[in-house]
This record gives structure tokens, C-alpha cells and sequence, in this order.
């Protein structure tokens, strides 16, 4: 697979879109000419929606289970389904140096499904990046408990997650936008953003950000933003930044108490270092931990649309109150390895040990955790 991709031909990213809103973003990547870059997989318990994209490589998870028709809102269903298919799922990622999940979270499949294919990654030593989106709030409250606990779920096995709010965009886009409008509108986003990573790590650049840079940005815990800025003068560079540190889409993080983050700026020509120092420091301006770690990166493509575009990635952020402003310190790379092994669940109900046929409780989401005591009782 690694030598059909163009590209950095010793990087292979798969991205893997999961469920109704993950099929639709890996197939506008597809429709953006990103297969020929990266392996995109299409992963749905829906065979009719799975036969209606064009995504080469698709996955129907638990077949037996849902005969094809989906996993009715029941995010245990979309893990079930996705244990069924569990051999499929890993030959589907395991040459990879790097996978990016994406989903829309509150419905079965995504939300089921996306915490085993994450757990399939760290079994193979695979860097694991999610990006979900959480739904609307008029779509109800039990969506939205579904999709924070498949965040709880994901958060165990992930290197490292990104949340989108479909209610977010919708206040960016002003109350009377129709539904599959905002939808449309938080796709393109997701592909903007994906498409600006898949850049970055496919791309060698004058100043390079390369597979350990993105490790160890990953390696920080909390949840992480990924942001897009661009401008059609070295001026206005500023204001991307700025854009992309104020993603409209990105939920509760905010980038001020990172702990790592990467900035690409992508060029039309050469950036003069007063605007590329200038940018680093409003950076630093901005995080309020001082020992952020901060992974520069630059390249020239010719091709840009714009003449200068920003991608920024923030990870290890406290979803809570900031932290307190600490002093710079130096960060031993080495020390960042050690946060990527905790995968110790946060509890363990001593009151479902009733689960058998070789499972963990590890193994098994909160959430199905959850409905399987429901369902006992
Ligand atoms: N941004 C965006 N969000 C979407 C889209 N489609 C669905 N969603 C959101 O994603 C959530 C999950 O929807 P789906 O992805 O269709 O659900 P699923 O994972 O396929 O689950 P089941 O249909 O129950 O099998 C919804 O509650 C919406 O908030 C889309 O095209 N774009």
C-alpha cells in the first residue's frame, strides 16, 4: 500500500471515517483528490449508505448483527458491530504509521465504533489522532450523553482527540442556515482541516514537522484543537493566525493552556523571519503555559491558494478552569513517551464482572458498560 500513495513514501496516514457523518467527510476528502495521498476507509454498519460514496477501500461492519441496516442510534450496536468485524478493521489500518479517526458522534456506529478501531491502533503501536463531532443540542439530550461518553471511550486508547460542535457552527452561521447547509459547512471544515494535516506530514518542508514531531505533540493528555487560518497577503499573516487559533468549530478547548502545539505556515513564496518570529511569539503570547512546547514548521508550495495558510495543533488542553501560569522549564522529550502508555481505565464496576467470553472490562466502552447493566436490570 505505502508505494502506491505519492507523497512522503515512508508515511502512510489512513483516515478513517466511521458511521453516516465519518463515510461523508472521508469521501469529500476522496472527491479533494486525497486518495492518491492518503488510504481513506469508509466504515459503516449501513450498507446503503456505504454503496452510496465512492471511497475505494469500505468496511460493513457486523453484518450478522445488523444485516446491513445500520446501528439505530445504539452506540453498543456500533461496538458490537465492530467487534464482529475486528479482523477487517485491522488489516484496514495496520501498515500505517499514522491514523486519523473521524465521525460524528451521538449515533450508534461512530460513536460504538470509533473507541475499538482506536484500541486496534494502540495495539499496533499506531499513532491515533480522532476528530468527532458532537451533535446538535436540539437533537437531544440523550445524543449528546451518547457522544461525551464515546468521548470518555475514545479518550482511553486515543493519542489524542479534537472535538467539533455542530452548535458552535451553527452560532457562526447565524440562525436561519438550513440543516444540511451547517452540515455541509462543519464537513468542509473537517476537510480543510484534515487536508492541511495530511500536508504537513506528507510534505517536506524548509523547516520540518515531521512523524516524531506530530508523536510527541500527540503524547500530551487532554483534548487537543487543530485550527486553519489563511491570507492573501504576508500582511495579513496575523490574521490567520489569528483564525486558526479561533476555530469557530473547536468546543469547549481552548488553546491557552496547551501544553504542545505544532504551527505549520504553508507559503506561496519565501516569508520574511520577522513574520515568522513575530507569529511564534504571538503564540507564546497567547498560551499561558510557559512551558508549552511549540514544533515550527515552514514550506513553499507554489500551488497555494492562498498566499499564506496556518495550520495550528494544540494538544494536551485542560478541558477545565486553566491551569496556573507555570515557568518555563526545559521538556525532556523522553518524559513524553512515558504519558502515551496510560490506558488504565478510570474505574472498573466491580457490579459487571458477569461478562465473559474473554473480554476485559477494557475491552468494553462505558457506554455498552452502561446499557448491558440497563438491560440486566
Ligand atoms: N457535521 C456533520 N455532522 C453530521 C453529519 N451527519 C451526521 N452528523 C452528526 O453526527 C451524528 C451521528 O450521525 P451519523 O454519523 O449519521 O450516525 P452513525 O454513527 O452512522 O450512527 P447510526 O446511524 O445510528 O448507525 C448526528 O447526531 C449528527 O450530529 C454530517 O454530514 N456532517
Amino acid at each position: 500500500m505505502k508505494e502506491l500513495l505519492k507523497g512522503n513514501p515512508e508515511l502512510l496516514i489512513t483516515v478513517v471515517g466511521i458511521g453516516g457523518c465519518g463515510c461523508n467527510t472521508v469521501n469529500m476528502l476522496h472527491e479533494n483528490n486525497l486518495s492518491s495521498q492518503v488510504n481513506l476507509v469508509a466504515v459503516n454498519t449501513d450498507l446503503a449508505a456505504l454503496n452510496s460514496i465512492n471511497v475505494e477501500n469500505k468496511i460493513l461492519i457486523g453484518e450478522n448483527l445488523t444485516n446491513g441496516y445500520g446501528a439505530g442510534s445504539d452506540p453498543s450496536i456500533g461496538y458490537q458491530a465492530a467487534q464482529e468485524s475486528e479482523g477487517m478493521l485491522r488489516s484496514a489500518i495496520m501498515d500505517s504509521d499514522i491514523v486519523i479517526i473521524t465521525a460524528g458522534f451521538g449515533g450508534g456506529t461512530g460513536t460504538g465504533a470509533s473507541p475499538l478501531v482506536a484500541k486496534l491502533a494502540r495495539e499496533l503501536n499506531i499513532n491515533c489522532l480522532a476528530i468527532v463531532t458532537l451533535p446538535f443540542e436540539s437533537e437531544g439530550q440523550t445524543r449528546m450523553d451518547y457522544a461525551l461518553q464515546g468521548i470518555d471511550d475514545i479518550k482511553e486508547p486515543i493519542h489524542a482527540y479534537i472535538t467539533l460542535s455542530n452548535d458552535l457552527l451553527l452560532a457562526g452561521l447565524g440562525e436561519t442556515v438550513g440543516l444540511f447547509s451547517a452540515f455541509n459547512q462543519s464537513n468542509e471544515v473537517l476537510k480543510n482541516l484534515l487536508i492541511a494535516l495530511v500536508q504537513m506530514l506528507n510534505e517536506t518542508g524548509y523547516v520540518n514537522v515531521d512523524k516524531n514531531d506530530f508523536s510527541t505533540i500527540l503524547s500530551f493528555e487532554g483534548e487537543s484543537i487543530l485550527g486553519v487560518g489563511k491570507a492573501n497577503s504576508e500582511e495579513e499573516a496575523f490574521d490567520a493566525l489569528d483564525q486558526a487559533l479561533n476555530n469557530p468549530l473547536v468546543s469547549i478547548a481552548n488553546i491557552d493552556t496547551a501544553k504542545g502545539i505544532i504551527f505549520q505556515l504553508f507559503c506561496k513564496s519565501e516569508p520574511k523571519l520577522s513574520t515568522y518570529n513575530g507569529l511564534i511569539d504571538r503564540i507564546r503570547t497567547r498560551v499561558t503555559n510557559r512551558s508549552v512546547l511549540i514544533v515550527p514548521g515552514v514550506s513553499l508550495d507554489p500551488n497555494l491558494t492562498s498566499e499564506i495558510e496556518i495550520l495550528i495543533i494544540g494538544s494536551g488542553i485542560s478541558s477545565g478552569k486553566p491551569e496556573p501560569i507555570k515557568e518555563a522549564i526545559e521538556t525532556d522529550p523522553c518524559e513524553l513517551e512515558q504519558n502515551v502508555e496510560s490506558t488504565e481505565p478510570a474505574y472498573i464496576d466491580d457490579e459487571l464482572s458477569f461478562i465473559n467470553h474473554g473480554e476485559t472490562m477494557t475491552d468494553i466502552p462505558a457506554i455498552t458498560r452502561k446499557l448491558m447493566a440497563i438491560n440486566r436490570d
